[in-house]
């Protein structure tokens, strides 16, 4: 199936088709070359080309592209459960789901339709509803702008006759030219709990995060003000802006990690940092009917 042309300059075209495992795949692209694949196992997003082909997420050369397992890079999706914060799978469930295609979703409100779009839909299964047993509908929205800038608007809704809570991360995997050359900056003076040290809490100090050895950190309550990953020698900064996903995560394995994590090469951690927009500290609750929003967008802009 391949339908474009829903606007009037080809901003929108959408290709719905299937990777090599058989898993279905939507690819997005708008006039000035710029392109992102979805995959519909975990709505995990695979790829974000710019303007200029120029990828924007990193994918480890050793990914394991299986419908059982994450894979290593792009842009995941976790729910209901950050990291090892509850008793199921290490991130949640949803990234190792398959989702499907939405054709008529609940509208937006921020529709604008000036977006190639495709919209996902995961609900759980009897089998996932044994470990959580909570009825949800979780919706992702994923749009190109006719700038090649990139959103991500997910919706949970409570479709059960109790409340319930989750976190939610859209963990990113940014490809950079060399860690150490990158600064992350939106964080300073923001209180943050390092996985490294059991969660304890610390406050930034510097003007801007850069990398010398591990770092896996949830940066707290940084509201809808832009944080920036800065790359010096690409000349290029992204800028997230995020909505209803108060925390960052910033994670990079550093040299000893990387060794040991099997689906990364030894020295991929050059070429990596994780900046994830979420929503962890304080865990979204809805009553039933009730229903949240997270939104993230990612834009590009050339620096010196
Ligand atoms: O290997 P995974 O499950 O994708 O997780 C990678 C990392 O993801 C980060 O978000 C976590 O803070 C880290 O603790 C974790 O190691």
């Amino acid at each position: 199936m391949n339908h474009s042309g829903a606007g009037s300059d080809d901003i929108r075209a959408v290709e719905i088709t299937k990777d090599r495992n058989g898993i279905g795949l939507v690819v997005l692209r708008n006039h000035r070359g710029a392109s992102a694949r979805v995959s519909l196992h975990g709505g995990q997003l695979l790829s974000w080309k710019w303007e200029r082909g120029e990828e924007l997420l990193f994918t480890s050369s050793k990914a394991i592209i299986s419908p059982l397992k994450p894979l290593r890079g792009g842009i995941a999706i976790c729910f209901p459960q950050f990291r090892n914060r509850g008793s199921l799978e290490h991130h949640g469930f949803a990234r190792n789901k398959m989702w499907v295609i939405e054709q008529d979703p609940p509208p937006l409100p921020t529709d604008s339709g000036e977006k190639a779009h495709i919209d996902l839909l995961l609900k759980p299964t009897e089998d996932d509803l044994k470990i959580w047993p909570h009825s949800f509908e979780l919706r992702l929205r994923v749009s190109l702008g006719g700038n090649g800038y990139l959103t991500l608007i997910s919706r949970v809704r409570n479709v059960n006759s109790k409340p319930f809570s989750f976190s939610f991360a859209y963990h990113t995997y940014y490809s950079v030219s060399d860690i150490s050359e990158v600064r992350v900056e939106g964080l300073e003076t923001l209180d943050y709990l390092d996985n490294l040290h059991n969660q304890e809490r610390f406050t930034e100090q510097g003007d801007a995060l850069t990398f010398e050895s591990e770092v896996d950190r949830v940066y707290l309550d940084s509201g809808s003000s832009g944080v920036a990953v800065l790359d010096h020698e690409k000349k290029q900064t992204i800028v997230i802006r995020k909505e209803g996903l108060p925390d960052v995560v910033v994670w990079n394995p550093w040299e000893k990690k990387s060794k040991a994590i099997m689906d990364l090469g030894d020295e991929e951690y050059k070429q990596m940092v994780c900046v994830d927009g979420a929503a962890i500290e304080k865990p979204i609750t809805l009553k039933p009917g009730e229903e949240w929003t997270g939104r993230l967008d990612l834009s590009v802009v050339p620096s010196t």
